[in-house]
């Protein structure tokens, strides 16, 4: 149902938030955009003296040339896909909105890298919105991703005499309308594909210790892989669950893709199809790391055949999930 609005429609805006890209595949573009991101007490909690030192001294300048050649290799004609597509989802939810009675603005951030929150909500403003709707694209909450976008909002509030009223999604692994949109995605690709031996669910990774000190994001993960085994009726056995893109030398969660990849063949799973659904839009992550570098890593040790399942995108189904969230959260207010 259409919620009705306390305000007039255009004091409202839904922002979409999601991690953030360089603006150009080239080194300096992406030792910026990493100075940023990797500088961020939430990512990396290191004392930030001695942290900035290694950082300056051997992350950027080494990492920045290594990670550059990737970058060259997903980057499409009209940008850096996860900017490309968080443009596309934005567009969506737009026309998604007012086709259904509720033409309220929507805008996309990014929390590192161009355009930030705090320049959405700046402009957004000056326009006379007054209550912002903020949904970070992340199903699964991590302090790592959403509430280094909560800190960046509570410091543009800082900075603010005249408030405005801000709501922010949690999460949303948990909700029908997304499990539906994740297990709709792999029924579509087992009609074109066929079914394979396992269906691997390789999330992005996080330090155990955080999750020791209380993030709940490994819970979650877990919580949505035994969902779409129960949409998809099927056993828990048949279901994988690892976690990509570690950085550093601490301990992350595990099992680590790369490392069950090796295994898996042995085991008799030759045929494996993977989805990754910590990422609401595809990135340097999953076209690269995943679809490219781990496939040859399952070949490499006797798999037979190995299939990416493309993240939800701007698929019709994720769009209707994002407009369920915004009419609830407009709920009353
Ligand atoms: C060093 C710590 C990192 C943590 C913790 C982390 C958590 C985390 N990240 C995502 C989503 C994305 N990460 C992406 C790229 C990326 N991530 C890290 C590091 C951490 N991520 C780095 C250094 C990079 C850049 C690429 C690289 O150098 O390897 C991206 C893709 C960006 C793109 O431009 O395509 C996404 C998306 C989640 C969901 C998460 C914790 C839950
Ligand atoms: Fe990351
Ligand atoms: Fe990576």
């Amino acid at each position: 149902m259409t919620p009705t609005l306390t305000l007039p429609l255009q004091r409202y805006a839904v922002v979409l938030v999601n991690l953030g890209t360089p603006d150009e595949p080239t080194v300096p573009a992406i030792q910026r955009y990493l100075q940023q991101f990797l500088s961020d007490q939430r990512v990396v909690d290191y004392p930030a003296i001695l942290w900035q030192c290694i950082l300056r001294g051997i992350i950027l300048p080494f990492r920045g040339r290594r990670v550059a050649k990737l970058y060259q290799s997903i980057w499409w004609d009209e940008g850096s896909p996860l900017r490309v597509i968080t443009q596309r989802q934005t567009k969506a939810l737009g026309n998604a909105m007012l086709m259904g009675g509720l033409p309220v603005q929507v805008r996309y951030a990014m929390t590192y890298g161009n355009p930030s929150i705090a320049s959405v909500l700046d402009e957004l403003r000056a326009q006379g919105v007054e209550r912002f709707l903020v949904l970070p694209l992340y199903p699964q909450y991590s302090a790592t991703t959403t509430a280094a976008i909560s800190d960046q909002i509570s410091s543009y509030l800082q900075q603010q005499r005249d408030l405005p009223e801000i709501r922010m999604q949690k999460h949303y692994h948990h909700l029908p309308a997304y499990r539906s949109a994740l297990a709709g995605s792999v029924r579509a690709h087992w009609a074109k594909q066929g079914q394979a031996d396992a269906l691997l669910l390789s999330f992005h990774g996080i330090p155990e210790r955080f999750v020791r000190l209380g993030d709940p994001y490994e819970r979650h993960c877990r919580e949505t892989a035994a969902n779409l085994a129960t949409d998809l009726g099927l056993t828990a056995e048949q279901v994988l669950v690892s976690f990509q893109s570690r950085v550093g030398k601490e301990q992350w969660l595990q099992p680590y893709t790369d490392q069950l990849l090796e295994k898996l063949p042995g085991q008799g799973i030759k045929k494996l199809q993977v989805l990754c659904p910590a990422f609401s839009a595809d990135c340097l992550e999953t076209l690269e790391e995943i679809a490219v570098e781990n496939c040859e890593v399952f070949l490499h040790a006797g798999g037979e055949d190995y299939q990416y399942i493309k993240a939800l995108n701007d698929s019709p189904c994720h769009i209707q999930l994002f407009r369920q969230l915004v009419l609830q959260q407009l709920q009353g207010w």
